[in-house]
């Protein structure tokens, strides 16, 4: 049966913002406290999703989350009327605010791990929520993240979904963006490649200095576990150190993966000869494999950090083409754009860069791969899946006046501790649950 890479972008949600959240991510450490506009966030969003669809791909959208979340602020002792939490914790816990403010759900790469149902051991789709634990403003998402997926994904014959891991850094994981997946097809079995920063109960072996490592090894081989991959379906891949203290705080941020393409970056990885050999042992068919690495000559980390060459989608195209969904800081930056000009036209399946406006979501650290959670779907697969997510000419239409009609075009640190926007924000979700059928997902709705 034939299958395809279903890709779901996050939809940016009413309250998106630059807070300076991240730390060991450079850009939204740079943008901190800038003005944003969610209304044009949401619409360079829209655009991207329209686009793939327009060029034959399978494309859906992932409903953002509540915020300001209310309910994290009254875990925190904030007590009274919902009105009351905010203002109480704007003035005297600014930060804990800006926190829970975050409209951060956009980036999907980070919603999940997904392993396609050619992988697993009982032949369903498997999805585990990343439970984000190392950032606090991330960390408010997997349990609103597990209830979307499963109404988007809701048929049991088809679909299993997991709890998020604990929530506690051993088990640190953030989902699709440090995985990735090859394969000769997407209808075949393939190898799960999962890249970890470090290893959580081995102090003795190697970590970055600096910047945190969001994921560990051991959370790799839970969600291995729990989707039940087999040993020749997987591998483990450590991050290099090194990159991650230069801003590299996923791993699709030095490398990304495609059938039987692997792009990274030189410096990507430890044991790099070793592991390579490993995917290509298990990936069987050696002849159609390629491995892309991108040299320090050519490209540096910092160049790859600032344009996101690596956080570029890799898709094939109906027609079999590869092609890369790259920003346009990649077109701006010489260097950059002659590489990827250059890698065109080279004995690799990659065809063509198309590029996209997507800096609303740029200046936070979240390029086109940031945006989208990769699903491989088989034909039945599909079908089972929630229509009402599936763009189309209408849906991208009703989600164009639905932006229109509740988002604010600029939002600046102070308009957080606006109450209205909590309101603006929850008629908006109440009505996109309608649009999307998601039924009551969020707690406000529950
Ligand atoms: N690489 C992938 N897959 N995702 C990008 C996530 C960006 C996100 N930025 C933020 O959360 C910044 C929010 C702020 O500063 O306001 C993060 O660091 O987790």
């Amino acid at each position: 049966m034939q299958a395809y890479e279903a890709n779901f972008d996050g939809l940016v949600g009413p309250t998106h913002n630059y807070a300076g959240l991240s730390v060991g991510n450079v850009a939204s450490l740079n943008n901190a406290r800038n003005t944003s506009s969610p209304k044009q966030a949401a619409k360079q969003g829209l655009q991207k999703m329209k686009a793939l669809h327009d060029l034959g791909m399978v494309q859906g959208v992932l409903a953002p989350q509540e915020r300001p979340d209310i309910a994290a602020l009254r875990r925190l002792g904030f007590t009274g009327s919902d009105n009351e939490v905010i203002t109480q914790a704007a003035k005297q816990a600014p930060e804990v605010y800006r926190a829970v403010c975050s409209a951060s759900s956009m980036w999907t790469a980070n919603a999940a791990t997904v392993s396609p149902s050619a992988d697993t051991a009982d032949g369903k789709v498997h999805f585990t929520p990343a439970n984000l634990t190392n950032k606090f403003h991330r960390s408010l998402e997997p349990e609103t993240t597990g209830r979307i997926l499963r109404a988007m994904f809701s048929d049991q014959r088809h679909f299993a979904h997991h709890q998020h891991l604990p929530d506690n850094d051993h088990f640190g994981d953030e989902g699709a963006a440090n995985h990735t997946r090859l394969c000769s097809d997407y209808a075949k079995a393939g190898v799960e490649i999962f890249v970890y920063g470090r290893h959580a109960f081995d102090s003795s072996k190697p970590a970055p200095s600096k910047y945190p490592a969001r994921q560990t090894l051991e959370a790799c081989q839970a969600v291995a576990r729990l989707h039940g991959l087999s040993e020749r379906g997987t591998v483990y891949l450590q991050q290099n150190p090194a990159v991650i203290d230069q801003g590299v705080f996923h791993n699709d941020v030095i490398a990304v993966g495609n059938r039987n393409v692997l792009f990274y970056h030189q410096q990507a990885f430890l044991d790099t000869t070793q592991k390579l050999s490993e995917i290509r042992r298990k990936f069987g068919d050696d002849s159609s494999l390629h491995f892309i690495e991108v040299p320090d000559q050519q490209v540096s980390v910092a160049d790859a950090v600032n344009t996101y060459l690596f956080n570029t989608q890799l898709i094939n195209l109906p027609n079999g083409e590869m092609v890369i969904i790259a920003p346009t800081e990649c077109q701006e930056h010489a260097g950059v754009h002659r590489y990827l000009t250059e890698l065109c036209q080279q004995d690799t399946p990659i065809r063509q860069v198309k590029y996209f406006d997507v800096k609303q979501s740029m200046r936070n650290g979240g390029g086109p791969a940031c945006l989208r959670l990769r699903v491989v779907l088989n034909e039945q697969e599909r079908q089972a899946v929630n229509p009402a997510v599936l763009m189309n000419e209408q849906l991208f239409a009703t989600l164009n006046s639905w932006v229109d009609k509740h988002y604010r075009d600029q939002l600046s640190e102070a308009d957080l501790a606006d109450p209205q926007l909590m309101i603006e924000s929850r008629t908006a979700l109440d009505e996109l649950t309608q649009i999307l059928k998601l039924g009551s997902v969020y707690s406000f709705q529950r």
